[in-house]
Formats: C-alpha cells, structure tokens, sequence
C-alpha cells in the first residue's frame, strides 16, 4: 500500500545545528548539505523507497535522513561515528514515531550483514531487494568503502548477503567521474573497471561544493551502483584487481586536506 507519510513540521537543519552545537569538524571532513531540495534530489536518485528498509551512512545533522524518510521508507538505519549527532537523530526517531535506527559506529567496521530482517533477503538473479544504501560521507571514507563494498558485492558478503542491494552515494567529482568513466575516456582507471565489472554505475548528477556548509574545496559527485547479475568478467574478485592494479600501475598517493588517499 503506498505510504502518504511526511514528517510532521520539525526544526530547520540550521536550527538543529545551532541547537545541538553542531560545528562542523574540520578534521573529520564534515561537510553538511542544508538546502533540503538537493537532500530530497539525492533521495530521488535512490529509486522507489516506499516500504523500504534503508541503511544512511553519516547522517549527520539529518538533512538526508528526513528526506528518506518523506520518502515512504519503512526503516531507516543511521550509522553515525560522531556522537554529537546522536541526540538530533533521536529527535528524527521520535518525529517519524519509531522508523530510526540509530547505530553509534564506524561503517567501515559495521556488521552490514545483520543490519536487516533475514526475510528481505532475495536470491542474486532475483529482482533487487527493497534494501538500500544512500550516504553523504567524507571522501577520506566514501573511497575505501565502495572498494570494500564492491569486494563484498562480488562475494556476495556484507550488505550483499540480501541480495543485488542498491546504493546511492557521494563522491568527490573526480573520483565520480572515475567510478563511471566509459573505455575510451581520459578518467578510465582501476576505480572504473573494478566498479563497472560488477556493477550499472549511474554519475546522477553534481553538486557544488558551494551547496556544502562549510564549503569543500572540490564539488561532489552523486553515483547510484546498481549490482549486475552476471559480473562482466568471471574471476575472484582478488584475482581482478591484481591483474588490474597491474594494468594501471600503482599510481602515488596524493593529499586531501591533508589526508593521504590511494589514488586508484
Ligand atoms: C560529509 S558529512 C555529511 C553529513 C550529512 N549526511 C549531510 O549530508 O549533511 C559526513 C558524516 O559522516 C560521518 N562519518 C564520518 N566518518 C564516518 C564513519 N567512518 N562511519 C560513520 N559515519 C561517519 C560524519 O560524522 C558526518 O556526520
């Protein structure tokens, strides 16, 4: 049945900010989106979610998770490392009567693969299952994580224990750009086929980092990973990337802000 839920009138994101006394870290990259109709955009991106069982990964001060919620999620599951967000997320639970999970962990370390119902599991050739994945997360994190998350896609692991499990997430632009970058383009790297192998990787849309408070110094990249029933090539997922990372070459580390990246 088609869920007509909105969340009642709630403070603005700001407010929520001054509030809690929620200043950005500089060191952790944070880095919020207030303006709720690229929230709601970001949301869109993710696809269908009525009745959905959805994962957000740094909600933060919740500019996202309310749009996920508006959106006719079913659960929502919030895996925050940052305590001081804690008390505006339980503000989001009481508001939408009980639909929020709140996790205070790492995602990098979180047990992705008992986060949901075991009844929501589908078979792999089956459609997709209602489970998601949607995240605003600083780019020292969204890099490793989609390389462990594609590892355990191909393994079927993780948040793949469910299924063909959907995700929508944020990148820098250039990282975005190589995510999804075709064979004959500049971008093409190990990023692109580890990626593409297992996946339908869609570059959504773009948003300036001026959309960002406090502003990052690169513009963010919105890309929507969609697993494939059939990996493009048929070989451990361990084996690719050797031969890839061999393709390539190891390319040098470079800095962001100050934080070290593996470039790939
Ligand atoms: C770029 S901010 C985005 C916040 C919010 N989603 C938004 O769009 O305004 C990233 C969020 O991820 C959280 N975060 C950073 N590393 C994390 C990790 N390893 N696990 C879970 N959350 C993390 C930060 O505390 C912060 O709330």
């Amino acid at each position: 049945m088609m869920s007509l839920y909105r969340l009642p009138p709630l403070p603005t994101i700001r407010e929520i900010i001054k509030l809690y006394n929620l200043r950005a870290e500089k060191q952790l990259s944070q880095n919020f989106l207030l303006d709720l109709k690229l929230t709601d955009k970001i949301v869109r991106k993710a696809g269908n979610l009525q009745n959905a069982h959805v994962c957000e990964v740094g909600p933060g001060p919740g500019g996202i998770t309310r749009a996920i919620l508006n959106s006719g999620a079913e659960e929502l599951l919030v895996v925050e490392k940052d305590t001081r967000f804690l008390p505006g997320l339980k503000l989001l639970n009481e508001a939408s009567m009980g639909k929020v999970r709140i996790v205070h962990g790492d995602i990098l370390t979180y047990r992705m693969d008992k986060a949901f119902p075991r009844h929501l599991q589908k078979a792999w050739s089956d459609d997709p299952p209602n489970v998601h994945i949607i995240g605003n997360l600083p780019f020292n994190v969204s890099t490793p994580l989609i390389i462990k998350w594609l590892e355990e896609m191909a393994n079927r692991t993780g948040p793949f224990v469910y299924g063909r499990t959907r995700m929508t997430l944020t990148f820098q632009h250039e990282v975005a750009e190589r995510l999804t970058a075709p064979t004959s383009s500049k971008q093409r790297s190990r990023l692109s086929i580890m990626a593409q192998y297992l996946c339908q990787v869609k570059h959504c849309f773009s948003i300036p980092g001026r959309a960002f408070v406090p502003k990052p110094e690169v513009d963010v990249g919105v890309v929507h990973f969609s697993p494939l029933i059939e990996p493009k090539i048929d070989q451990p997922f361990k084996l690719v990337e050797k031969v890839v990372r061999n393709v390539f070459q190891f390319r040098r580390k470079y800095c962001y802000k100050g934080i070290s990246i593996i470039e790939w």
